[in-house]
């Protein structure tokens, strides 16, 4: 299970959870412009938007999860298995495979708007990246400052939704995740009235009663509610810590802990947290065993040139002993 979702203080900051129960050994990896992005049925980009995110790199391609580019256009890639439908090649359209949806969008536009008009035309096509990595079902969130849209390309098509919640989890189809938004309306931060019954004299004996109702489990569609919840009453201040630190806070609200959810032998683990400044071009991070914040600025790349930089994930846990 994985939550993607933007935030916004002074600066816009966009991230998600990484939940899985083991890791294709990804690394901050950042693109620079003119790096050649070949695409397997269109024309390659050979120079293009910087980008900064998570990714795989194989055989010197990044196979990004989640990416922001140099002018803030974020995007993620979250799993959506037995509904995403992938198509065959389409006279007349875009055809762009799903792990070339990333780099195509965000090596090319600014914002959603952008993207949305270039989606009018794009079929999603079915070719693997190779035999060892074969294509996953994914949708996913696109976001700027102003709007995101979450984009499934199902049975029926391809489908590009307005996502006023800016959070993205996974199963069912995203129509319905947030028709379900429907029944939490009486969710609140504030202490409840009592209009159960005036006849009996009930009492708000604990701080938060507001929200009894909030789904607490790590089903898919209960981590889009808690999250949507959190993140649209979450308060912080302007600053850079205060930021990312709230940040973080609201994807822990949905993070996942060993033992909590079986998958086979093994356990599902939030094995990363991703916060990126997509103002200011930062990503930050953080591990399962890892909590402290690690931060990597694209700006201190090379943006011109044509090399990949990768950092790989600092995954064991950094203690500062005060004594
Ligand atoms: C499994 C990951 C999503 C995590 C998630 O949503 N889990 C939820 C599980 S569930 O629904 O609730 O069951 C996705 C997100 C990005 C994906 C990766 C990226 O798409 C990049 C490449 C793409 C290649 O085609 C396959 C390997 C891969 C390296 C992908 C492996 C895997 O599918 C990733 C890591």
């Amino acid at each position: 299970m994985c939550t993607a979702t933007n935030y916004t203080t002074k600066d816009h900051y966009f991230g998600r959870n990484l939940d899985l129960e083991f890791s294709y050994n990804e690394a901050v990896t950042v693109t620079p412009r003119s790096f050649p992005f070949e695409f397997r049925k269109e024309p390659a980009l050979d120079t293009h938007h910087a980008i900064i995110g998570m990714a795989t790199v194989v055989d010197g391609y990044p196979l990004y999860y989640d990416a922001t580019n140099e002018k803030g256009l974020s995007m993620a890639g979250l799993n959506f298995p037995e509904n995403a439908d992938y198509k065959p090649e389409a006279d007349g359209k875009t055809n762009i495979t799903p792990f070339e949806f990333i780099p195509w969008i965000l090596g090319q536009f600014e914002t959603v708007a952008q993207a949305r008009t270039a989606l009018a035309s794009l079929n999603l096509v079915k070719i693997n990246f190779s035999d060892a990595y074969p294509l996953s079902p994914l949708h996913w969130i696109i976001s700027d400052r102003n709007e995101s849209i979450t984009v499934e390309s199902v049975k029926e098509g391809l489908k590009v939704y307005d996502n006023p919640t800016g959070v993205l989890a996974n199963n069912p189809t995203f129509d319905i995740q947030s028709f379900k938004l429907n029944d939490f309306m009486h969710l609140s931060t504030y202490p409840p009235e009592n209009r159960f019954s005036e006849d009996l004299p009930l009492d708000t004996y604990s701080r938060g009663m507001g929200a009894i109702g909030l789904p607490g489990d790590l089903s898919s569609s209960s981590r889009f509610v808690k999250a949507v919840f959190t993140k649209m009453n979450s308060v912080s201040g302007d600053s850079e810590s205060e930021s990312i630190s709230q940040f973080f806070h609201i994807l822990g609200s949905v993070a996942q802990q060993r033992g909590c959810v079986h998958v086979g032998d093994k356990f599902e683990i939030t094995i990363y947290s991703s916060c990126c400044n997509t103002d200011q071009g930062v990503y930050y991070y953080t591990t399962y065993e890892n909590s402290q914040v690690t931060g990597v600025d694209m700006h201190k790349e090379d943006l011109d040139g044509t090399a990949l930089a990768s950092y790989p994930l600092i995954k064991g846990q950094q203690i500062h002993m005060q004594n």
